[in-house]
């Protein structure tokens, strides 16, 4: 084709047309059977998520370089793990963060893929020998490795690397939340890679920090690929606190939704952590607390058993952050406001990454945010900074006070003002009111000016009152009328007692939204050693109150929010409140997970495999999600396969050709369900003591957590420390933090032993299950193996 181009500007028009063209041709061919051959046995997905294989086959195609954004849980992992897999070649790659990459690591020669991992302080030189002799599909490396004593690694293996991939690429960027100096250092991959397909992926990156990852890696051409941030398996709701943590977190923890599912609280402070982790413990709910004051030893522990399923309530800060590879995490509760909407974003982003539906819970005071304002005032932020982190607050601010759709706001600030509201069935606490109520009066006040004069020439005179003296808590004190002892010789003046008919949040409130229009300052000021923020009208202020103009201006959600309960005068929503509960704690099945009776058909089943699960995932030193994700589970209770044949023709999403090993024990309980088994109680002692008769290495699941933390706390792979990447974001604001109520010596309950009747024979017919099986059925089903083996008996060698 030949193209003819006047200038520079025409010259670009082309490029973009043939860019298009290219990426509409990526789109249009469609992955071919030997792709999805490839795709199924390897693993175990049917197909191809569009995103996926635009860059999959960018990859293998065009040999072209790729900077992928996909939300959290859309499969980032399969864009670099396939090509090699497909076409017999190697994948580099780079990624922060060493406790992730070993879980990949492991997960990936769990089915057959064969992978390792090197690092700077690798010793272990037999690792590098076998991968230079091509003994590994996959090699994750740390990017001090790669920048460093691994530098000619690639240079080595060219022509064998598929692809050079470059995980949670957005630590590559100043701009980014999660900035790692060391990812700077891959500027030099292109040198060493001139012609390897680059993928940088990332779950987060606005378009300052695309370009930065483009241009610090020297992408050529890249094909970018945003796959949008919705979530659309994720439901939004935000709920004001109450006075006592276990009525809003306990109670949740206990419904019907919650009750035996992974789930996240998030803290704000390690106290808090402590707090609410010593509330949930002491009546019976079995959690971990995670915080960057724990040992590294203890976080692991904690870790380890939350990702095996051995407790399933997590208390954390935000240092139980990146990498957290658990892909059925049902609910993340926010107990407390986070500080802006990126970490918020990540953070609800752990829940439902398997793409079944789960709930983010946000928790919040007004408290919260005077302790974010506290926390930044005490930073050593620059201006810029500061100005930075204040807006970034006042979009969490929006967020929690909004009537309007939370997933749209959510959009908004990642995809600008156009984006759109999905108008998903299932959505937001707003949409569920909106839906039934009486809020659009409300709604339709949003963006509409009002006018404050009155009430901001009354907040002026107060603040002048002190002449710059004093913080915001006085003026409005005198305002409320308070008859506080530190406005004493107040107690007479003329504006004494005026504001009384708005609440003390609405005047702070208020204070921002004149801050914001410049009429007042607050100041950073220290005596005696003590940081204190004082406030004081400026010039502008001043000449506006003199001026007698009014005063209008589109007031912010928080403060509308304030107007419009005063308004109605009613309280701000509490649970307790008209609106309608988030869960339904009628239907609680008792006081903890092991407390629940037995149910009936399909959910016993669903139990069942979820049981064996657990103690292949505890004998195989891998999490339970890795043998059968919940989707698997619920596609095994749902066509209960009887034979290795009828498995097959399930189609079990994520189940790979080296997942048929575990087959028959799951048949084996399918079997059962279906009175095809004599039922038996002691089985999980039974095979648990077979595992380790087996594998003496693998003691019950407590011991090989147990192991498993020590070796990884001890860094067994030669690697270096990775303490500081657990640490390095957690708000320690401990001293401003308000105390909460800890209730005590509640007393623990008690585990009860479900028990059930066991048959004394095989039954092949009339069975008791609530579906029919019909004798031929029956007979051409029968057991995969002698039900009188134990199992887990059989030698395996997967590898
Ligand atoms: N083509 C597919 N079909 C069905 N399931 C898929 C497909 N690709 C990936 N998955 C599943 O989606 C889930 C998330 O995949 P993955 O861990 O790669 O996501 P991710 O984008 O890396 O998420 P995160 O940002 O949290 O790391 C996994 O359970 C994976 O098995």
């Amino acid at each position: 084709m030949d193209f003819e181009c006047d200038d520079d500007d025409e010259l670009l028009k082309v490029v973009e047309q043939l860019e298009n063209h290219t990426d509409d041709l990526n789109v249009a061919v469609k992955p071919e059977p030997h792709h999805l051959e490839c795709l199924q046995k390897n693993f175990g997905h049917l197909e191809f998520r569009p995103m996926q294989w635009k860059v999959i086959r960018s990859i293998i195609e065009d040999k072209r370089d790729n900077c992928c954004i996909m939300s959290t849980g859309y499969g980032k992992s399969l864009c670099f793990q396939f090509p090699p897999v497909f076409s017999n070649g190697i994948a580099i790659i780079i990624s922060p963060l060493i406790s992730l990459m070993q879980d990949q690591v492991k997960s990936l020669n769990l089915v057959n893929i064969k992978s390792c991992m090197l690092g700077s302080a690798q010793t272990n030189r037999s690792i590098e020998n076998d991968v230079l002799n091509g003994e590994y599909r996959i090699v994750y490396a740390s990017p001090e490795y790669i920048s460093g004593s691994g530098s000619d690694l690639i240079g080595k293996l060219k022509d064998k690397i598929t692809v050079i991939a470059v995980d949670e690429a957005h630590c590559i960027s100043s701009w980014g939340s999660d900035f790692r100096p060391k990812y700077l250092e891959l500027k030099n991959l292109r040198q060493n890679a001139p012609d390897i397909p680059i993928l940088a992926v990332t779950a987060t990156a606005s378009d300052r920090v695309q370009q930065d990852i483009c241009t610090i890696l020297k992408l050529k051409n890249p094909q970018i690929i945003c796959t949008g941030f919705d979530r659309p398996n994720l439901e939004i709701l935000v709920r004001r606190k109450t006075k006592d943590p276990w009525d809003d977190i306990g109670l949740l923890l206990r419904s019907k939704f919650l009750v035996g599912v992974s789930c996240i609280v998030y803290c704000l402070t390690r106290k808090a952590t402590d707090n609410i982790y010593e509330i949930l413990n002491s009546r019976g709910i079995k959690c971990g607390s995670y915080h960057a004051g724990k040992t590294q030893h203890q976080r692991k522990e904690i870790f380890d058993k939350f990702i095996r399923d051995e407790i399933n309530v997590i208390v954390a800060t935000v240092a139980f952050g990146m990498g957290i590879d658990k892909s059925d995490v049902r609910c993340v509760i926010h107990y407390g406001t986070p500080a802006d909407m990126d970490g918020y974003y990540q953070e609800i982003g752990r829940a439902g990454r398997d793409g079944v539906p789960s709930k983010c819970i946000l928790f919040y005071s007004d408290g919260d945010f005077e302790m974010h304002r506290h926390f930044r005032m005490n930073s050593r932020m620059s201006n810029k900074e500061m100005k930075r982190a204040e807006d970034r607050a006042t979009v969490m601010k929006d967020f929690i006070y909004t009537k309007q759709c939370r997933r749209l706001k959510i959009l908004q600030y990642f995809d600008g003002p156009s984006a759109q509201c999905p108008k998903l069935s299932v959505c937001c606490d707003n949409c569920r009111t909106a839906s039934t109520s009486t809020t659009k009066q409300n709604i339709d006040d949003i963006n509409k000016e009002l006018d404050f004069s009155k009430d901001a020439k009354t907040l002026i005179d107060a603040i002048s009152i002190f002449d710059g003296f004093s913080g915001i808590s006085k003026p409005i004190a005198v305002l409320r009328g308070s008859k506080l002892k530190t406005i004493e010789r107040y107690h007479n003046h003329k504006l004494m007692g005026s504001g009384k008919h708005m609440p003390e949040q609405y005047w702070k409130i208020l204070a921002d939204s004149l801050e914001q229009q410049e009429l007042l300052q607050r100041q950073q000021s220290k005596a005696d050693g003590f940081g204190f923020t004082t406030i004081k009208v400026t010039y502008r202020g001043k000449e506006w109150a003199a001026s007698g103009k009014p005063l209008k201006f589109v007031p912010s959600e928080q403060l509308l929010h304030l107007m419009s309960s005063e308004r109605s005068s009613t309280k701000a929503p509490t649970s307790s409140s008209s609106i309608k509960p988030l869960y339904d704690t009628s239907t609680s099945y008792g006081t903890s997970p092991i407390e629940r009776a037995p149910i009936k058909g399909d959910e016993q089943l669903k139990r069942d495999l979820i049981m064996v699960r657990a103690m292949i995932a505890s004998r195989e030193g891998t999490m339970p999600y890795k043998i059968a994700s919940e989707p698997a589970i619920d596609c095994l209770v749902r066509t209960k396969p009887l034979n290795m044949q009828e498995l097959r023709e399930a189609k079990v999403d994520g189940f790979t050709e080296a997942h048929y090993v575990f087959g028959p024990e799951f048949l084996k309980c399918i079997q059962r369900s279906k009175g095809f088994l004599p039922e038996s109680s002691t089985e999980n002692v039974e095979s648990k003591a077979m595992t380790t008769a087996e594998n003496p290495s693998n003691q019950t699941s407590s011991t090989t957590t147990t192991e498993a933390s020590k070796s990884l706390a001890k860094s067994d792979n030669g690697f270096e420390d990775d303490d500081e990447l657990f640490l390095s974001v957690e708000i320690d604001c401990e001293k401003i933090e308000k105390g909460l109520n800890v209730e005590k010596s509640v007393p623990a309950t008690t585990a009860k032993k479900i028990t059930r009747p066991i048959p004394k024979r095989v039954k092949y017919e009339n069975s008791s299950s609530d579906e029919e099986t019909s004798p031929a059925k029956a007979q051409s089903n029968l057991p995969v193996q002698d039900s009188s083996k134990p199992v887990g008996i059989r030698k395996r060698n997967i590898f």
